[in-house]
């Protein structure tokens, strides 16, 4: 109820006869605002705004003490806090529903963070990441699980597994396949001597972007810092921008990163010019407080590095699923060609095979595939049972959500 200066309420028969302010329609000649002050369209626009914002966060609210009451329910029956299922459900609905004019990528990428609130408000999670912090690793993990978590650097592939087998991280991400690149062979590895203890909970696919990081301007980059093979992914870009550049190789992007800032830092110091830059990610940038000078600079705007998430628990069915199984094959004459046969048979998809020495026997290897389906459907279960005859050892890494986008 509207409250007049005097701070009594007034009735709504008085309120129905004090003329409204005038609210000018869209089409109205724009009344030219005062300099600096917003029109009284842009006013108006904005007071709507904070109406639409009132709704919301009330309705946020509700949502939230909704999801204390699943945190609840989860505690009492021992459910997992991350459900990559559900997840994938609350995602799928919520994009089917979307009208826009908001873009798919930017409700996903709210609905991402008010995922990740829940499990501020069910249980604190904590994630373990291949640093150093600012890696496309680290850059990743808070794509995939947002801010509202623990991350923990774990510097080494093997060390997320050993942390996630000990429980001292609830998942941990790591790098399984880059596009260019092919299987991340310390994974692949890590999972022949994890293979009992840690799962494949979901997957993540993330569009590998380079920036030109520093706190100096363009001209005044006189050597830039980056690992060697982000130095080959961006070599048309600093080849034609940076031709003359001192290219000085490092053992991450995110060390390239912090290197640059210190020797930008020190310059400043002793009143010299900067020259120090860095390739790495923008989460880089935020983290060591260097400026993007240029981003995108790969050459290849089409770089896809997917990680895993692994767990020491099984992702449900979502009816969109992967099962990831690594095996290696009698010493026999065809061999792997009977397995990829049983799948084809059953009319199991592979979307993806590598091969790593098995590491006992010279020439003799284990093969990882992709079979599209969840353990728990009939037909992989079957075909899994057969395959397993013609195997010597057969582990099923993991049946979880396929990752339908690029984050
Ligand atoms: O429904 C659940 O299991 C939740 O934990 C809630 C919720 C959500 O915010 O919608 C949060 C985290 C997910 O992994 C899935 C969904």
């Amino acid at each position: 109820m509207a409250t007049r200066k005097t701070g009594k309420k007034s009735s709504p028969s008085a309120r129905k006869h004090r003329a409204a302010e005038p609210v000018p329609p869209a089409d109205a000649p724009r009344q030219p605002a005062r300099p600096g002050e917003p029109s009284a369209r842009l006013q108006e626009l904005r007071r709507k705004i904070d109406a639409v914002d009132q709704r919301l966060v009330r309705l946020l609210n509700e949502r939230a003490s909704l999801v204390v009451e699943v945190g609840k329910a989860k505690r009492s029956d021992g459910t997992p806090i991350y459900a990559p299922h559900r997840e994938a459900e609350v995602l799928r609905k919520v994009l089917a529903s979307n009208q826009g004019p908001l873009s798919e990528r930017s409700l996903e990428g709210i609905y991402r963070e008010l995922m990740s609130g829940s499990f501020a408000l069910e249980q604190p999670l904590r994630i373990g990441f291949v640093g150093p912090p600012g890696s496309q690793s680290n850059d990743a993990a808070v794509k995939q699980f947002g801010s509202s978590v623990d991350y923990e650097d774990l510097h080494e592939i093997v060390g997320v597994f050993t942390e996630v087998r000990r429980g001292h991280v609830n998942y941990g991400l790591v790098p399984i396949e880059n596009s260019l690149g092919g299987g991340i062979m310390e994974t692949l590895d890590a999972f022949k001597a994890n293979a009992h203890q840690v799962s494949i909970y979901g997957e993540v696919q993330i569009a590998i972007h380079h920036a030109l990081l520093a706190n100096c301007q363009p001209r005044q980059v006189r050597r830039i810092h980056s690992k060697p093979e982000i130095f080959q992914q961006c070599r048309n870009w600093l080849s034609t921008q940076y031709p003359g550049v001192e290219l000085m190789p490092s053992a991450s992007s995110a060390r390239a990163a912090q290197i640059a800032a210190d020797e930008c830092r020190k310059a400043l110091e002793i009143g010299a010019e900067p020259g120090s830059a860095a390739i790495g990610t923008a989460l880089a940038g935020r983290i060591y407080g260097l400026n993007v000078l240029f981003p995108r600079i790969e050459d290849d705007p089409n770089i896809l590095t997917r990680f895993v998430i692994i767990a020491r628990q099984q992702a449900r069915p979502t009816g969109d699923d992967k099962t990831s199984i690594m095996f290696t094959t009698e010493d026999k004459p065809g061999a792997l060609a009977t397995v990829l046969g049983i799948f084809q048979e059953a009319g199991i998809n592979l979307s993806h095979i590598d091969k790593r020495p098995q590491g006992r026997e010279r020439w003799t290897y284990t093969f990882f595939v992709d079979a599209l389906g969840h353990r728990e459907d009939p037909a992989m279960a079957a075909a899994i049972e057969k395959v397993k005859t013609h195997c010597r050892e057969l582990f099923i890494l993991g049946s979880y959500p396929r990752s339908r986008r690029i984050l």
